[in-house]
């Protein structure tokens, strides 16, 4: 019934979205697994059968040559593209470059700016004039802005006042969409063979992929004339550690898409539905402008390590995502058969995926109360410290060996942004999705973005 239910669709008659139909199977489930048979996937809420695949069995479960296919043509032999030694390659290079105190502190510049100078003042413009602006859009544009300083060392400039078309930022939406879009489909042999014919979706894909592929190609000309000798951006950085030998221009190509993938969508989808439950939750709203209330009127600027200590603000934070992960699944491919923790046989070739959405909606995991937005539940520490939840059980950084390696740079820059904008505005969602009723619909895609934006009403905070 459930291989009926997904074929005809008939599951949407109860459920808002396909992972809140997951998460009540997977409650159902004595194991906290279910078997998909028309998808040949195994799906899991279990935190032991997280970690065995993530980290105990890691071997066993890479992307496979599956996953590769659906992205390969965007992201190339890109970090999140690849398994074995490729990825062992660049993931030691990445994480010396992401973890290195200039990469630090140039990204947090750019941050600390991309707020100050471009978000802030946007934001006070549509509060002036009473505008409706759509939050989901403007993040976006935020967050590709900065991830393409930080990642280029260049600005296409998304978030200038009279809002811009980037052409590289719409490629990128059409190329991931439509790879997406390969992903839904029950069976690969149909975007195949339209590749194969350079006809329909696939035809829009590859116009898309011409153009990220000129796009990028411009920029690391670009970055090569300028030099790279002072420069904390991450391609400047690749190309130096890549010291006299003369990088490929499609390896630097494929390391950098990898990383606007990665930084772009996944920081905006967590900031929108963080506004959407801010919005219908003040209390919390309030809290949080509290806990920075210290600095009220000695400095506006934001520090890191101001934002450090935030621990309120950290678990506002980690409760949104353990809500509304911004990667809401992810997939690994069985190579050999395998009996995981909780005694599920899973057949070589077969697919795997951990769940963050349903875990975040599991009362095994999280209580009776885990459809309650409470982020106290995270500040269990000495004086109401905030205590981080094992990686396992709230895989929304994915975890084990190959963990995100931005995150403290996301948390970072949705701190950056959720003080500057809860310190100086009130964010009232409007329309349907205000109501504290309505769960929000997200369009399926590779992260989570909320079907019909986030239209808000913004009013300078009182004390403002
Ligand atoms: C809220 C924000 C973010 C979330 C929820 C998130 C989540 C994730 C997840 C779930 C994965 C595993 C994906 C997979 O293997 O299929 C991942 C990998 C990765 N993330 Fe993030 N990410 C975020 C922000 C960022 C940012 C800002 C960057 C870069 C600056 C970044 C860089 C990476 C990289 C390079 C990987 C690949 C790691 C590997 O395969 O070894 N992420 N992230």
């Amino acid at each position: 019934h459930v291989c009926r239910a997904y074929l005809t669709g008939s599951w949407s008659k109860d459920f808002t979205n396909l992972g809140d139909w997951y998460a009540h199977l997977l409650r159902e489930s004595p194991t906290g697994t279910v078997h998909v048979h028309v998808l040949g996937c195994t799906v899991t809420a279990n935190p032991a059968n997280v970690e065995y695949m993530l980290k105990t069995n890691f071997d066993n479960f890479p992307k496979g040559k599956t996953f590769a296919a659906l992205l390969g043509d965007l992201l190339g032999g890109g970090i999140f593209n690849v398994d074995g030694d490729a990825w062992r390659h660049q993931r030691k290079m990445a994480s010396l470059e992401l973890g290195s105190v200039a990469v630090r502190s140039y990204a947090f510049k750019i941050i600390a700016q991309e707020v100050e100078s471009r978000l802030m003042p946007l934001l006070a413009g549509a509060a002036d004039a009473g505008e409706v602006v759509d939050l989901q859009d403007v993040f976006r544009r935020f967050a590709f802005d900065t991830i393409c300083k930080i990642s280029f060392g260049l600005d296409p400039g998304c978030l200038e006042k009279e809002m811009p078309m980037s052409k590289l930022a719409d490629a990128f939406d059409t190329a991931t969409r439509l790879c997406a879009m390969r992903g839904a489909a029950a069976s690969p042999l149909l975007w195949k063979m339209k590749r194969l014919l350079n006809v329909g979706s696939e035809r829009e894909l590859r116009n898309a992929i011409k153009l990220v592929d000129e796009l990028a190609a411009a920029m690391i000309r670009e970055r090569r004339k300028l030099g790279v000798a002072n420069s904390h951006d991450l391609l400047s950085r690749f190309m130096a550690s890549a010291g006299d030998v003369d990088v490929d221009d499609k390896y630097l190509r494929d390391i950098v898409v990898s990383f606007l993938l990665a930084g772009r969508d996944t920081v905006s989808s967590a900031l929108t539905t963080l506004f959407m439950l801010l919005s219908k939750n003040p209390a919390v709203a309030a809290a949080m402008r509290a806990e920075t209330a210290g600095d009220e009127g000695s400095t506006p600027v934001i520090t890191y390590e101001h934002l450090k200590g935030l621990h309120y603000t950290h678990a506002v934070l980690y409760e949104n995502m353990r809500m509304f992960p911004p990667v809401q699944f992810d997939s690994k491919f069985c190579a050999a058969a395998d009996v995981l923790p909780d005694g599920t046989y899973v057949s070589g070739g077969a697919r795997v995926m951990y769940h963050p959405y349903a875990m975040g909606r599991m009362p095994s995991i999280w209580g009776a109360d885990h459809g309650v937005f409470r982020p106290e539940r995270w500040l269990t520490g000495a004086g109401g410290t905030f205590v981080p939840e094992s990686l396992y059980r709230y895989p929304v950084f994915q975890a084990g060996l190959r963990v995100c390696l931005g995150k403290e740079l996301a948390i970072t820059e949705m701190k950056a942004v959720a003080v500057a904008v809860v310190r100086a505005f009130d964010v009232e969602v409007v329309g349907e999705s205000g109501s504290a009723a309505c769960a929000p619909k997200f369009v399926s895609g590779l992260t989570a973005s909320v079907s019909g934006g986030l239209p808000v009403r913004i009013r300078r905070a009182r004390n403002n």
